[in-house]
Protein backbone atom coordinates (compact mmCIF):
# COMPACT_ATOMS: atom_id res chain seq x y z
CA UNK A 1 0.00 0.00 0.00
CA UNK A 2 1.17 3.65 -1.10
CA UNK A 3 2.30 5.94 1.36
CA UNK A 4 -0.45 8.11 0.26
CA UNK A 5 -3.29 5.48 0.40
CA UNK A 6 -2.24 3.94 3.83
CA UNK A 7 -2.54 7.80 5.33
CA UNK A 8 -5.64 8.66 3.18
CA UNK A 9 -6.68 5.22 4.66
CA UNK A 10 -5.87 6.74 8.23
CA UNK A 11 -7.15 10.25 7.42
CA UNK A 12 -10.84 8.47 6.51
CA UNK A 13 -10.46 6.18 10.15
CA UNK A 14 -10.09 9.57 11.83
CA UNK A 15 -13.15 11.53 9.27
CA UNK A 16 -15.60 8.77 12.15
CA UNK A 17 -14.46 11.29 14.89
CA UNK A 18 -15.15 14.22 12.75
CA UNK A 19 -16.64 16.34 15.23
CA UNK A 20 -18.21 19.20 12.60
CA UNK A 21 -15.19 21.77 12.07
CA UNK A 22 -13.64 21.39 9.20
CA UNK A 23 -10.33 22.92 10.04
CA UNK A 24 -9.99 20.47 12.99
CA UNK A 25 -9.21 17.68 10.39
CA UNK A 26 -5.85 17.10 9.48
CA UNK A 27 -5.82 15.67 6.16
CA UNK A 28 -2.82 14.27 4.54
CA UNK A 29 -0.51 16.82 2.22
CA UNK A 30 -1.84 15.27 -0.95
CA UNK A 31 -5.64 16.84 -0.01
CA UNK A 32 -4.07 20.37 0.88
CA UNK A 33 -4.83 22.86 -1.10
CA UNK A 34 -2.48 25.67 -1.09
CA UNK A 35 -5.40 28.31 -1.44
CA UNK A 36 -6.82 29.97 1.26
CA UNK A 37 -10.55 30.06 1.48
CA UNK A 38 -10.53 33.82 1.22
CA UNK A 39 -9.43 33.29 -2.23
CA UNK A 40 -12.86 31.63 -3.44
CA UNK A 41 -14.83 34.78 -3.59
CA UNK A 42 -13.10 35.71 -6.98
CA UNK A 43 -15.17 32.74 -8.30
CA UNK A 44 -17.94 34.97 -8.47
CA UNK A 45 -16.86 36.93 -11.34
CA UNK A 46 -14.61 35.31 -13.75
CA UNK A 47 -16.93 36.02 -16.95
CA UNK A 48 -17.01 39.75 -16.18
CA UNK A 49 -18.99 40.34 -19.42
CA UNK A 50 -22.32 38.34 -18.12
CA UNK A 51 -21.81 39.68 -14.54
CA UNK A 52 -22.32 43.52 -16.66
CA UNK A 53 -24.73 42.40 -18.97
CA UNK A 54 -27.98 43.89 -17.52
CA UNK A 55 -26.25 47.10 -18.29
CA UNK A 56 -26.42 46.92 -21.46
CA UNK A 57 -29.68 45.27 -22.17
CA UNK A 58 -32.50 47.90 -23.48
CA UNK A 59 -36.07 47.51 -24.15
CA UNK A 60 -36.09 46.59 -28.12
CA UNK A 61 -39.21 47.87 -30.00
CA UNK A 62 -40.46 44.62 -31.14
CA UNK A 63 -39.77 42.74 -27.66
CA UNK A 64 -41.74 40.35 -26.56
CA UNK A 65 -40.28 40.28 -23.06
CA UNK A 66 -40.29 43.56 -20.44
CA UNK A 67 -36.62 45.10 -20.21
CA UNK A 68 -36.77 43.29 -16.10
CA UNK A 69 -37.59 39.91 -17.43
CA UNK A 70 -34.93 40.56 -19.87
CA UNK A 71 -32.55 41.59 -16.83
CA UNK A 72 -33.17 38.57 -15.16
CA UNK A 73 -32.53 36.21 -18.01
CA UNK A 74 -29.39 37.70 -18.30
CA UNK A 75 -28.73 37.72 -14.05
CA UNK A 76 -29.44 33.94 -14.16
CA UNK A 77 -26.90 33.54 -16.74
CA UNK A 78 -24.30 34.67 -14.94
CA UNK A 79 -24.97 33.21 -11.91
CA UNK A 80 -25.04 29.89 -13.71
CA UNK A 81 -21.57 30.86 -15.48
CA UNK A 82 -19.84 31.16 -12.01
CA UNK A 83 -20.41 27.77 -10.72
CA UNK A 84 -17.75 26.07 -13.10
CA UNK A 85 -15.07 28.33 -11.18
CA UNK A 86 -16.70 28.24 -7.33
CA UNK A 87 -16.90 24.16 -7.85
CA UNK A 88 -15.28 22.50 -10.54
CA UNK A 89 -11.74 24.77 -10.61
CA UNK A 90 -9.57 22.72 -8.11
CA UNK A 91 -10.83 19.57 -9.76
CA UNK A 92 -9.47 20.93 -12.77
CA UNK A 93 -6.47 22.11 -11.93
CA UNK A 94 -4.95 19.88 -8.85
CA UNK A 95 -6.88 16.74 -10.34
CA UNK A 96 -9.74 16.88 -7.53
CA UNK A 97 -11.16 19.07 -4.39
CA UNK A 98 -8.57 19.70 -2.30
CA UNK A 99 -9.03 21.11 1.25
CA UNK A 100 -9.03 25.00 1.12
CA UNK A 101 -6.47 26.36 4.29
CA UNK A 102 -8.56 28.20 6.70
CA UNK A 103 -8.14 31.64 6.68
CA UNK A 104 -6.63 33.33 10.07
CA UNK A 105 -9.00 36.40 11.21
CA UNK A 106 -8.47 39.34 8.90
CA UNK A 107 -6.99 37.75 6.20
CA UNK A 108 -7.42 39.80 3.19
CA UNK A 109 -7.55 38.55 -0.81
CA UNK A 110 -7.53 41.59 -3.23
CA UNK A 111 -7.35 41.97 -6.98
CA UNK A 112 -8.89 43.62 -10.15
CA UNK A 113 -10.17 42.25 -13.73
CA UNK A 114 -9.21 44.13 -16.14
CA UNK A 115 -11.08 45.98 -18.65
CA UNK A 116 -11.09 43.38 -21.40
CA UNK A 117 -14.15 44.38 -23.68
CA UNK A 118 -13.75 45.21 -27.41
CA UNK A 119 -15.01 48.95 -26.70
CA UNK A 120 -13.64 49.27 -23.12
CA UNK A 121 -17.25 49.89 -21.88
CA UNK A 122 -16.70 47.57 -18.84
CA UNK A 123 -13.79 49.89 -16.85
CA UNK A 124 -11.77 47.87 -13.96
CA UNK A 125 -13.77 45.31 -11.49
CA UNK A 126 -12.27 45.13 -8.09
CA UNK A 127 -12.54 42.17 -5.79
CA UNK A 128 -11.96 43.03 -1.49
CA UNK A 129 -12.48 39.43 -0.05
CA UNK A 130 -12.14 39.36 3.82
CA UNK A 131 -12.00 36.59 6.55
CA UNK A 132 -14.70 38.95 8.78
CA UNK A 133 -14.50 35.68 11.49
CA UNK A 134 -12.87 32.68 12.81
CA UNK A 135 -14.55 31.08 14.88
CA UNK A 136 -17.31 30.45 13.11
CA UNK A 137 -15.19 30.36 9.43
CA UNK A 138 -16.76 33.57 7.67
CA UNK A 139 -15.81 35.14 4.51
CA UNK A 140 -17.24 38.71 3.32
CA UNK A 141 -17.08 39.69 -0.08
CA UNK A 142 -17.69 42.40 -2.24
CA UNK A 143 -16.76 42.88 -6.92
CA UNK A 144 -17.40 46.27 -7.02
CA UNK A 145 -16.83 47.87 -10.87
CA UNK A 146 -17.38 51.50 -10.48
CA UNK A 147 -17.71 52.51 -14.72
CA UNK A 148 -21.17 50.55 -14.78
CA UNK A 149 -22.57 51.10 -10.78
CA UNK A 150 -22.70 47.47 -10.54
CA UNK A 151 -21.70 45.92 -7.18
CA UNK A 152 -22.14 41.82 -5.74
CA UNK A 153 -21.39 41.83 -1.94
CA UNK A 154 -21.94 38.81 0.29
CA UNK A 155 -20.63 36.49 2.41
CA UNK A 156 -20.25 32.80 3.14
CA UNK A 157 -19.71 30.60 6.54
CA UNK A 158 -19.98 26.69 5.82
CA UNK A 159 -21.09 24.01 8.60
CA UNK A 160 -20.63 20.04 7.46
CA UNK A 161 -21.59 16.71 8.85
CA UNK A 162 -20.17 13.29 7.64
CA UNK A 163 -22.53 11.10 5.83
CA UNK A 164 -21.59 7.24 5.01
CA UNK A 165 -19.80 8.40 2.28
CA UNK A 166 -20.01 11.91 1.64
CA UNK A 167 -19.25 14.94 3.10
CA UNK A 168 -22.60 17.24 3.93
CA UNK A 169 -22.27 20.82 3.47
CA UNK A 170 -24.76 23.56 4.15
CA UNK A 171 -23.87 27.16 2.97
CA UNK A 172 -24.98 29.86 5.92
CA UNK A 173 -24.87 33.22 3.88
CA UNK A 174 -25.91 35.17 0.76
CA UNK A 175 -25.15 37.20 -2.43
CA UNK A 176 -26.95 40.43 -3.02
CA UNK A 177 -26.59 42.08 -6.35
CA UNK A 178 -27.11 45.78 -6.78
CA UNK A 179 -27.38 47.31 -10.82
CA UNK A 180 -27.21 51.20 -9.71
CA UNK A 181 -28.16 52.47 -12.99
CA UNK A 182 -30.86 50.23 -14.00
CA UNK A 183 -32.25 50.41 -10.02
CA UNK A 184 -32.52 46.60 -10.21
CA UNK A 185 -31.38 44.33 -6.78
CA UNK A 186 -31.01 40.96 -6.75
CA UNK A 187 -30.70 38.14 -3.48
CA UNK A 188 -28.73 35.24 -4.80
CA UNK A 189 -29.12 32.21 -2.12
CA UNK A 190 -26.53 29.58 -1.94
CA UNK A 191 -26.71 25.98 -2.85
CA UNK A 192 -26.29 22.98 -0.33
CA UNK A 193 -23.58 20.75 -1.56
CA UNK A 194 -21.75 17.60 -0.66
CA UNK A 195 -18.57 16.22 -1.68
CA UNK A 196 -18.21 12.47 -3.44
CA UNK A 197 -15.59 10.53 -3.58
CA UNK A 198 -13.64 10.81 -0.75
CA UNK A 199 -13.22 7.07 0.11
CA UNK A 200 -11.93 6.66 -3.35
CA UNK A 201 -9.07 9.39 -2.23
CA UNK A 202 -11.17 11.53 -5.28
CA UNK A 203 -13.07 14.08 -3.78
CA UNK A 204 -15.61 16.34 -6.06
CA UNK A 205 -18.29 18.62 -5.24
CA UNK A 206 -21.83 18.13 -6.48
CA UNK A 207 -24.66 20.73 -5.49
CA UNK A 208 -28.02 19.63 -4.15
CA UNK A 209 -31.43 21.08 -3.60
CA UNK A 210 -32.73 24.76 -3.90
CA UNK A 211 -31.37 28.17 -4.57
CA UNK A 212 -33.03 31.34 -5.25
CA UNK A 213 -32.11 34.46 -7.43
CA UNK A 214 -35.21 37.14 -6.54
CA UNK A 215 -35.25 40.41 -8.35
CA UNK A 216 -36.35 44.08 -6.85
CA UNK A 217 -38.57 43.83 -10.49
CA UNK A 218 -40.85 41.04 -8.62
CA UNK A 219 -39.37 37.63 -10.94
CA UNK A 220 -37.72 35.55 -9.43
CA UNK A 221 -35.47 32.18 -10.20
CA UNK A 222 -36.04 29.01 -8.73
CA UNK A 223 -32.64 26.55 -9.38
CA UNK A 224 -32.89 22.71 -8.58
CA UNK A 225 -30.12 20.98 -8.61
CA UNK A 226 -29.35 17.25 -9.19
CA UNK A 227 -26.05 14.79 -9.99
CA UNK A 228 -25.28 11.31 -11.55
CA UNK A 229 -28.13 8.65 -10.30
CA UNK A 230 -30.68 11.48 -9.87
CA UNK A 231 -33.16 11.65 -12.47
CA UNK A 232 -31.35 13.30 -15.21
CA UNK A 233 -28.12 10.91 -14.55
CA UNK A 234 -25.57 13.46 -15.37
CA UNK A 235 -23.60 14.74 -12.62
CA UNK A 236 -23.55 18.72 -12.08
CA UNK A 237 -27.23 18.81 -13.47
CA UNK A 238 -29.87 21.76 -12.72
CA UNK A 239 -33.10 22.85 -13.82
CA UNK A 240 -33.85 26.52 -13.47
CA UNK A 241 -37.74 27.99 -14.00
CA UNK A 242 -38.00 32.22 -13.74
CA UNK A 243 -41.45 33.20 -12.70
CA UNK A 244 -43.43 36.77 -12.69
CA UNK A 245 -43.22 36.21 -8.38
CA UNK A 246 -42.48 34.01 -6.12
CA UNK A 247 -46.02 32.97 -5.97
CA UNK A 248 -46.37 31.85 -9.20
CA UNK A 249 -43.46 29.76 -8.30
CA UNK A 250 -45.91 27.20 -6.63
CA UNK A 251 -46.55 26.65 -9.95
CA UNK A 252 -44.65 25.41 -12.41
CA UNK A 253 -46.70 25.42 -15.78
CA UNK A 254 -46.88 29.06 -14.91
CA UNK A 255 -42.69 29.47 -15.46
CA UNK A 256 -42.28 32.23 -17.92
CA UNK A 257 -38.18 30.12 -18.93
CA UNK A 258 -37.06 27.14 -18.10
CA UNK A 259 -33.35 26.28 -18.62
CA UNK A 260 -31.65 22.92 -18.17
CA UNK A 261 -28.48 21.19 -18.56
CA UNK A 262 -25.20 21.02 -17.01
CA UNK A 263 -24.05 23.93 -15.09
CA UNK A 264 -20.15 22.21 -15.45
CA UNK A 265 -21.21 22.35 -19.30
CA UNK A 266 -24.02 23.56 -21.28
CA UNK A 267 -27.62 24.36 -20.56
CA UNK A 268 -30.43 25.31 -22.79
CA UNK A 269 -33.32 27.49 -22.48
CA UNK A 270 -36.96 27.69 -23.87
CA UNK A 271 -40.21 29.53 -22.87
CA UNK A 272 -42.69 28.12 -20.72
CA UNK A 273 -42.54 25.24 -18.74
CA UNK A 274 -40.59 22.00 -20.03
CA UNK A 275 -37.49 22.40 -22.40
CA UNK A 276 -38.82 22.03 -25.71
CA UNK A 277 -37.13 20.75 -28.97
CA UNK A 278 -36.70 24.32 -29.60
CA UNK A 279 -34.53 25.01 -27.30
CA UNK A 280 -31.41 27.36 -27.72
CA UNK A 281 -28.28 27.23 -26.02
CA UNK A 282 -28.45 29.29 -22.92
CA UNK A 283 -24.70 29.06 -21.79
CA UNK A 284 -21.84 26.59 -22.69
CA UNK A 285 -19.17 26.41 -19.95
CA UNK A 286 -16.78 24.61 -22.04
CA UNK A 287 -16.29 27.58 -24.32
CA UNK A 288 -16.55 30.31 -22.33
CA UNK A 289 -12.65 30.64 -21.00
CA UNK A 290 -13.07 32.04 -17.48
CA UNK A 291 -10.69 35.49 -17.13
CA UNK A 292 -8.79 35.13 -13.68
CA UNK A 293 -8.57 38.56 -11.62
CA UNK A 294 -4.83 40.41 -11.66
CA UNK A 295 -3.25 40.24 -7.85
CA UNK A 296 -0.03 42.13 -7.39
CA UNK A 297 3.08 40.27 -6.74
CA UNK A 298 3.65 38.65 -3.01
CA UNK A 299 6.39 40.92 -2.58
CA UNK A 300 3.95 44.47 -3.16
CA UNK A 301 1.21 43.25 -0.88
CA UNK A 302 0.67 43.66 2.85
CA UNK A 303 1.44 41.34 5.95
CA UNK A 304 -2.50 40.55 5.72
CA UNK A 305 -3.10 38.96 2.32
CA UNK A 306 -3.15 35.80 1.90
CA UNK A 307 -0.91 34.78 -0.69
CA UNK A 308 1.90 36.64 1.21
CA UNK A 309 0.68 35.14 4.61
CA UNK A 310 0.61 31.71 3.70
CA UNK A 311 3.54 31.81 0.96
CA UNK A 312 5.78 29.33 2.72
CA UNK A 313 2.78 26.83 3.79
CA UNK A 314 2.09 26.88 -0.21
CA UNK A 315 5.77 26.26 -1.21
CA UNK A 316 5.57 23.75 1.45
CA UNK A 317 2.45 21.89 0.43
CA UNK A 318 3.88 22.32 -3.25
CA UNK A 319 6.83 19.91 -1.98
CA UNK A 320 4.51 17.48 -0.15
CA UNK A 321 6.98 18.40 2.69
CA UNK A 322 4.41 17.02 5.83
CA UNK A 323 6.68 18.30 8.19
CA UNK A 324 7.60 21.87 7.03
CA UNK A 325 3.73 22.53 6.16
CA UNK A 326 2.87 21.50 10.02
CA UNK A 327 6.01 23.67 11.13
CA UNK A 328 5.13 26.96 9.19
CA UNK A 329 1.66 26.18 9.56
CA UNK A 330 1.68 26.31 13.56
CA UNK A 331 3.83 29.60 13.08
CA UNK A 332 0.92 31.13 11.75
CA UNK A 333 -0.87 30.01 14.37
CA UNK A 334 0.59 30.69 17.15
CA UNK A 335 1.04 34.31 15.85
CA UNK A 336 -3.02 34.75 15.81
CA UNK A 337 -3.06 33.32 19.15
CA UNK A 338 -0.47 36.06 20.69
CA UNK A 339 -2.75 38.50 18.73
CA UNK A 340 -5.89 37.21 20.52
CA UNK A 341 -4.55 36.90 24.03
CA UNK A 342 -3.36 40.59 23.45
CA UNK A 343 -6.50 41.87 22.20
CA UNK A 344 -8.39 40.48 24.83
CA UNK A 345 -5.82 41.60 27.69
CA UNK A 346 -5.92 45.33 26.24
CA UNK A 347 -9.59 44.78 25.45
CA UNK A 348 -9.13 46.01 21.93
CA UNK A 349 -11.27 43.10 20.31
CA UNK A 350 -9.78 43.02 16.18
CA UNK A 351 -11.61 45.46 13.71
CA UNK A 352 -13.15 44.38 10.71
CA UNK A 353 -11.99 46.51 7.59
CA UNK A 354 -13.95 46.40 4.71
CA UNK A 355 -17.02 45.26 6.37
CA UNK A 356 -19.17 45.05 9.69
CA UNK A 357 -21.91 42.99 11.30
CA UNK A 358 -25.46 43.80 11.25
CA UNK A 359 -28.67 42.52 12.80
CA UNK A 360 -31.52 42.74 10.27
CA UNK A 361 -33.97 42.22 13.52
CA UNK A 362 -33.71 45.69 14.22
CA UNK A 363 -34.31 47.30 11.19
CA UNK A 364 -37.61 48.23 8.81
CA UNK A 365 -37.31 47.43 5.18
CA UNK A 366 -36.94 50.85 4.69
CA UNK A 367 -33.58 51.78 6.54
CA UNK A 368 -31.82 48.88 5.76
CA UNK A 369 -30.14 50.22 2.39
CA UNK A 370 -28.45 47.11 1.06
CA UNK A 371 -32.58 45.93 0.04
CA UNK A 372 -31.56 42.23 1.46
CA UNK A 373 -34.66 42.42 3.93
CA UNK A 374 -37.06 43.75 0.92
CA UNK A 375 -35.73 40.86 -1.05
CA UNK A 376 -35.91 38.18 1.78
CA UNK A 377 -39.54 38.93 2.42
CA UNK A 378 -40.36 38.96 -1.11
CA UNK A 379 -39.33 35.60 -1.87
CA UNK A 380 -40.44 34.55 1.94
CA UNK A 381 -36.95 33.77 3.16
CA UNK A 382 -35.72 33.80 6.44
CA UNK A 383 -33.69 36.31 7.73
CA UNK A 384 -32.52 34.41 10.89
CA UNK A 385 -28.89 32.47 10.90
CA UNK A 386 -30.35 29.33 8.98
CA UNK A 387 -28.71 27.94 6.11
CA UNK A 388 -28.85 30.08 2.99
CA UNK A 389 -32.33 29.79 1.13
CA UNK A 390 -34.65 28.54 4.03
CA UNK A 391 -37.99 29.29 3.44
CA UNK A 392 -39.35 30.84 6.32
CA UNK A 393 -41.57 28.60 8.72
CA UNK A 394 -40.25 25.70 7.35
CA UNK A 395 -38.38 22.71 9.32
CA UNK A 396 -35.09 24.51 8.87
CA UNK A 397 -36.38 27.92 10.51
CA UNK A 398 -35.59 26.77 14.03
CA UNK A 399 -33.15 29.07 15.12
CA UNK A 400 -33.80 31.18 18.09
CA UNK A 401 -31.25 33.69 17.69
CA UNK A 402 -31.65 36.38 15.42
CA UNK A 403 -28.77 35.77 13.43
CA UNK A 404 -26.15 38.37 12.24
CA UNK A 405 -25.16 38.89 8.90
CA UNK A 406 -22.24 40.92 6.79
CA UNK A 407 -22.38 44.05 5.02
CA UNK A 408 -19.81 45.58 2.95
CA UNK A 409 -19.00 49.48 3.55
CA UNK A 410 -18.08 50.81 0.44
CA UNK A 411 -16.94 54.19 1.85
CA UNK A 412 -13.90 52.52 3.50
CA UNK A 413 -12.52 51.21 0.24
CA UNK A 414 -11.95 54.84 -0.47
CA UNK A 415 -9.61 55.34 2.29
CA UNK A 416 -8.01 52.57 2.76
CA UNK A 417 -3.88 52.24 2.09
CA UNK A 418 -4.49 48.55 0.36
CA UNK A 419 -3.47 48.83 -3.40
CA UNK A 420 -5.23 46.57 -5.24
C1 LIG B 1 -13.91 15.22 4.60
C2 LIG B 1 -12.91 16.10 5.17
C3 LIG B 1 -11.86 16.53 4.22
O1 LIG B 1 -11.09 17.38 4.53
O2 LIG B 1 -11.86 15.99 2.96
C4 LIG B 1 -11.16 16.76 2.05
C5 LIG B 1 -12.03 16.98 0.90
C6 LIG B 1 -11.34 17.80 -0.09
C7 LIG B 1 -13.41 17.56 1.22
C8 LIG B 1 -13.50 18.74 2.19
C9 LIG B 1 -13.29 20.10 1.57
O3 LIG B 1 -13.90 20.23 0.30
C10 LIG B 1 -13.74 21.62 0.00
C11 LIG B 1 -14.81 22.16 -0.94
C12 LIG B 1 -15.05 23.55 -0.32
C13 LIG B 1 -16.20 24.41 -0.88
C14 LIG B 1 -15.97 24.65 -2.39
C15 LIG B 1 -16.69 25.84 -2.90
C16 LIG B 1 -17.31 26.75 -2.14
C17 LIG B 1 -18.08 27.85 -2.82
C18 LIG B 1 -17.63 29.21 -2.28
O4 LIG B 1 -18.40 30.25 -2.86
C19 LIG B 1 -17.81 29.24 -0.76
C20 LIG B 1 -16.98 28.12 -0.09
C21 LIG B 1 -17.29 26.72 -0.66
C22 LIG B 1 -18.66 26.27 -0.17
C23 LIG B 1 -16.16 25.76 -0.13
C24 LIG B 1 -16.26 25.53 1.39
C25 LIG B 1 -15.20 24.55 1.94
C26 LIG B 1 -15.19 23.22 1.16
C27 LIG B 1 -16.45 22.44 1.46
C28 LIG B 1 -13.91 22.37 1.36
C29 LIG B 1 -13.90 21.23 2.37
C30 LIG B 1 -13.08 21.48 3.61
Amino acid sequence: MSSTSASWTAFIKSLASYNGDLSSLTAPPFILSPTSLVEYSQYWSEHVDLFLAPNFIQQEINDVDSVELKHMVAVLRWFISTLKSQYCSRAETLGGEKKPLNPFLGELFVGKWTDESPSKTFGETLLVSEQVSHHPPITAYAIQNKTNKTTLQGYNGVRASMSATALNVRQYGHALLSYENLNEKYLITLPPLHIEGILMAAPFVELEQKSYIQSSTGYVAVIEYSGRGYFSGKSNSFKARIYKNISEAEDKTKALYTVSGQWSGVSSISRGNAVASDAQVFFDANNSKPQHLTVKPIEEQSPLESRRAWQKVAEAIRANDYNLIHEEKTKIENEQRELRKKEAADDTPWKQKFFEEIDYTTLTEEDDETGYIKLANMANLSLKNVPSGTRKGSSKDNETEAGSHWRFCPERLDTTDIVF
